[in-house]
């Protein structure tokens, strides 16, 4: 029996025939393996059309996974208590031989398919299976990736539909050229929360040679939305394979004088400010998570892989984030997840007003002062509680650039973290290879709340995507160096850091100061302003900033807290370089020879600045030189 035959057996009529019409043999044989596999009761095929669609959102109420709340189109989901975030322990990348390299998490490909497949068999007994078809990118462009879903989770499904792009017309088109992504998703056995019990079999496995991510007894978001970070982890092989750049970066454009638009893409670790960043209520936003960035005609054109956002809401308020907070309370389609709920209303932490004494949050119900087993004081939502939604609804999308299958041309790029005392605010890199090196692959950042495990930890974290990393790091980075040489013209390379505080921990920066790195950095790419050249690169002027800091938020900069701000911290800095260089030298294996004659000049020239300044020394010294 062919995969067609099978499939025949194994669905109704209806979805039958749209299967039927994607001529794809082999997009047939998968199917007809995991379905017959995965026993599902029922299955459900969906094509781009509003009405599958709509099935989907309704069975995820159906089958409890969302509950709607008071504002039409709004409802609320909920994961398990203890599955809150990425677990990063039960993702693994499958090689042949489990081989092991250095800061990834790898397993026997045999042996991870084996396990895999027996945790799923017939895990969908009593089910309904979604198929459900996406395109990673614009659709019909040189980005595009077609992917094939398969879960139990209407809720996953829903969140696809919400955050990509239809696939099923582009499988259509492609018939047997399709050359696609699948993901394999199941929540597993379901408590009476709608939540995924059995989490000790919780795993997430990378099938490199295949394409393929499988996910299973989980739902957050992070862990089982095939085309978000499972595909991520199949792009960035990719792309190192054919010399593109697929990255954790925002996409978005910052508005300079006369009208200029230039787009920027920014890497920070996760919950460290892309989407904030991105949200600034005078630029436009194209992406707030994933770009691809690929070199066409010696240009570097960036798009967004997805466009939706799958966004943080602790902390959203009126103020710091007014575009965000009136989409939120606004009647289009959203999810919010692992928020607190009373009379039909979501509620977050820091949402700048008062929240209900009790209600529903992911712990069930929930009054102040609940403890979980671990004693720890519940608070009303999870810190790394979430919202989804279509950028179509944001007023500040730039909605051409999002569309357009030409991408748009990168005019900077910035790299970030969280980090309490080393780098200034902004700075600029020398050249490609230093902001590369010194930037993107020296990034450390504090741990968050996105990931499962201790907060606050300082953590080597290149290009902010270390979590994600499916090649050996030496290669990523070689792959980073040489695509400058496809480039006519390489985005100027930037780094931030939104972080910084001072002997008492206090913040040195508020939340919206970036909007004026971001102003800054924008002339820095039509060479508009002068900057003063430090042992790290490029700092702004006082006076530069002083402006940008009237014009853009009306406010005061002193001069003192620019000399706070921008102090060059010399044993900070060295110390970095050391720990940056111990790891690649003694830890990653392979490692491009430049790096480390670039750390080695960046050393040198802070050693002279210390000679002659000392070790904390003011920007102005650096002025007159
Ligand atoms: N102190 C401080 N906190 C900030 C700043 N910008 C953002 N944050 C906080 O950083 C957290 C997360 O930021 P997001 O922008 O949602 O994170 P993200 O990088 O998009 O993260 P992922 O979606 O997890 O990849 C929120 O709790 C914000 O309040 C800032 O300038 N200063
Ligand atoms: O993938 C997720 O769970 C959300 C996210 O953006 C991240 O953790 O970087
Ligand atoms: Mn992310």
């Amino acid at each position: 029996m062919n995969a067609l035959e099978k499939l025949e057996k194994l669905l109704d009529r209806e979805q039958f025939e749209k299967i039927k019409a994607l001529n794809n043999p082999e997009l047939h044989e998968f199917l007809a393996e995991w379905i017959e596999w995965l026993e599902p009761d029922k299955v459900f095929v969906c094509t781009d059309s509003p009405e599958d669609e709509a099935y989907v959102k309704w069975k995820a109420l159906y089958y409890g996974e969302e509950r709607m709340l008071e504002t039409p189109n709004h409802t609320v989901h909920y994961d398990n208590y203890y599955d809150q975030a990425r677990d990063k322990a039960n993702t693994k990348l499958l090689v042949p031989g489990g081989k092991e390299i250095p800061f990834l998490n790898t397993k026997d490909r045999d042996e991870g398919l084996k396990e895999i497949r027996e945790l799923m068999k017939g895990v969908m007994k009593g089910k309904e299976l979604f198929v459900c078809f996406f395109a990673l990118g614009p659709r019909n462009s040189v980005f595009t990736i077609p992917a094939v879903q398969l879960t139990d989770s209407a809720y996953v499904a829903h969140s696809e539909f919400i955050l990509y792009r239809k696939g099923y017309e582009e499988f259509k088109r492609l018939g047997r050229n399709a050359k696609f992504f699948r993901f394999v998703h199941s929540a597993g056995e379901l408590d009476e929360r709608k939540t995924s019990k059995n989490l000790d079999k919780r795993r997430i496995y990378i099938d490199l040679l295949d394409d393929t991510v499988y996910s299973v007894n989980t739902q957050y978001g992070g862990n089982t939305i095939g085309l978000k970070k499972l595909a991520f982890r199949l792009t960035i092989q990719k792309a190192v394979k054919e010399g593109w750049l697929s990255e954790h970066m925002f996409l978005m454009r910052v508005n300079g004088p006369n009208g200029r638009k230039t787009y920027f893409t920014g890497a920070y670790p996760s919950m460290c400010g892309k989407t904030s960043t991105a949200m600034i209520p005078w630029e436009n936003i194209v992406g707030d998570d994933l770009s691809f960035i690929v070199p066409v005609n010696g240009v570097a054109r960036g798009a967004n892989v997805e466009k939706g956002v799958f966004g943080i809401i602790q902390g959203v308020n009126p103020e710091d984030d007014p575009i965000i907070w009136k989409v939120l309370h606004s009647p289009v389609e959203i999810i919010f997840s692992n928020v607190l709920v009373k009379d039909g209303k979501p509620y977050w932490n820091e949402m700048g007003i008062e929240i209900p004494e009790e209600g529903e949050n992911h712990s069930g119900r929930w009054w102040r002062g609940k403890k979980d087993k671990e004693g720890n004081e519940i608070p009303p939502s999870h810190k790394n509680a979430r919202f989804t939604v279509s950028l179509e609804h944001f007023p500040n999308v730039d909605l051409e650039a999002l569309e357009n299958p030409c991408g748009v041309e990168v005019g900077g790029m910035i790299f970030g973290g969280r980090d309490k005392d080393t780098w200034p605010p902004v700075r600029e890199a020398f050249d490609w290879k230093h902001g590369v090196i010194t930037m993107g692959a020296s990034l450390e950042s504090e741990t968050t709340a996105a990931t499962l495990g201790k907060e606050g930890v300082r953590a080597f974290n290149p290009m902010a995507i270390l979590d994600f990393m499916s090649v050996p790091l030496g290669e990523y980075i070689r792959n980073y160096l040489d695509f400058e040489k496809k480039l006519r013209k390489a985005p100027k390379i930037f780094a931030v850091n939104y972080f910084l505080r001072d002997e008492n921990g206090n913040w040195l920066n508020h939340k919206l100061d970036k909007a004026v790195w971001l102003k800054w950095m924008e002339l820095r790419v039509h060479g508009d302003v002068d900057a003063i050249e430090t042992p790290i690169g490029y700092i702004p002027k006082y006076e530069d900033l002083a402006r940008l800091f009237r014009e853009v938020l009306d406010k005061d900069y002193t001069r003192e807290d620019y000399e706070k701000q921008f102090t060059i911290r010399v044993p900070e800095l060295l110390a970095k370089i050391e720990r940056i260089e111990t790891i690649y030298r003694e830890k990653v294996g392979e490692v491009p020879e430049e790096l480390f004659q670039v750390l080695e000049e960046e050393r040198k020239r802070l050693l002279e600045a210390r000679e002659k300044y000392g070790d904390y020394i003011s920007p102005s010294a650096f002025e007159g030189e």
